[in-house]
């Protein structure tokens, strides 16, 4: 099924093919911090990113995604809400058409223009597809963008666009470091969630950031320059990917900071 972002393909038709669409821990969803319960057990995330695991750059049609070799320990996400070690897989981002929205988590209602995910997998399982169907399988670190000053390590990543526009164009991206891309503080929210786009599993940890990181209007015009279409296609510009918040359903959101 080739979902998209469009009224007919988008988030409100997903659940016709996946019907998990509707189910009690979909993602993302309004961070409500008033509502939020400080959990001082929370441990700080350590996240060690090795660069030379960084292999290439994709547009997969939805978003494009920087992966990562990880046949082995050398990027991985532990502590924080999370118990063992989990490895980085790829990160990608979410923005909107203008620089009112974008983000898939909200914070008090709040969008911001975009949202990077560093996508992490549960080494208990053998590879990353089995983990994505286990219910502790996946943990996402969500880092929300906020327009401000021009971001010098994001620019690196903004600078392979040219050679990735058209849906299902790749190019190799060797030594970046994700680590440049977090904010100065870790302290972060946390809930049970899904994956924010189909198959919308529901095994992901996720752990969203307080602090945003920033971006300026000519670099999020430079993520609009994308498109969702493949060469030889009517082009069509890659924005507002970004699926609404779900409902809550119950769940509790805990912060690991006051
Ligand atoms: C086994 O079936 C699959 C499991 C996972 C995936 N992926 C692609 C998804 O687009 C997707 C969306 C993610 S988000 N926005 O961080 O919630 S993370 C992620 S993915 O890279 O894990 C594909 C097939
Ligand atoms: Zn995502």
């Amino acid at each position: 099924m080739s979902w998209r972002y469009a009224d007919n393909n988008g988030p409100a038709k997903w659940v016709e093919n996946f019907p998990i669409a509707d189910g009690p821990r979909q993602s993302p969803i309004d961070i409500v911090p008033g509502e939020a319960s400080y959990d001082a057990g929370l441990k700080p995330l350590s996240l060690k990113y090795d660069p030379s695991t960084c292999l290439d750059i994709l547009n997969n049609g939805h978003s494009f995604q920087v992966t990562f070799v990880d046949d082995g320990d050398n990027s991985t996400l532990t502590n924080g809400p999370i118990s063992g070690t989990y490895r980085l897989k790829q990160f990608h981002f979410h923005w909107g058409g203008s620089d009112d929205r974008g983000s898939e988590h909200t914070v008090a209602g709040t969008k911001y223009p975009a949202e990077l995910h560093l996508v992490h997998w549960n080494t208990k399982y053998p590879n990353f597809g089995d983990a994505a169907s286990k219910s502790d399988g996946l943990a996402v670190v969500g880092v929300f963008l906020k327009i401000g000053a021009d971001n010098p390590n994001l620019q690196k990543v903004l600078d392979a666009f040219d050679s990735i526009k058209a849906k299902g164009k790749q190019t190799t991206f060797p030594n970046f470091d994700p680590t440049s891309l977090l904010p100065g503080s870790l302290d972060y929210w946390t809930y049970d969630g899904s994956l924010t786009t189909p198959p919308l599993l529901e095994s992901v940890t996720w752990i969203v950031c307080k602090e945003p990181i920033s971006v300026s209007p000519a670099q999020m015009a430079k993520f609009r320059s994308l498109l969702f279409s493949a060469e030889g296609e009517p082009e069509c510009c890659m924005v507002d990917n970004y699926r609404p918040p779900q409902p809550l359903k119950g769940r509790p959101v805990r912060a690991s900071f006051k």
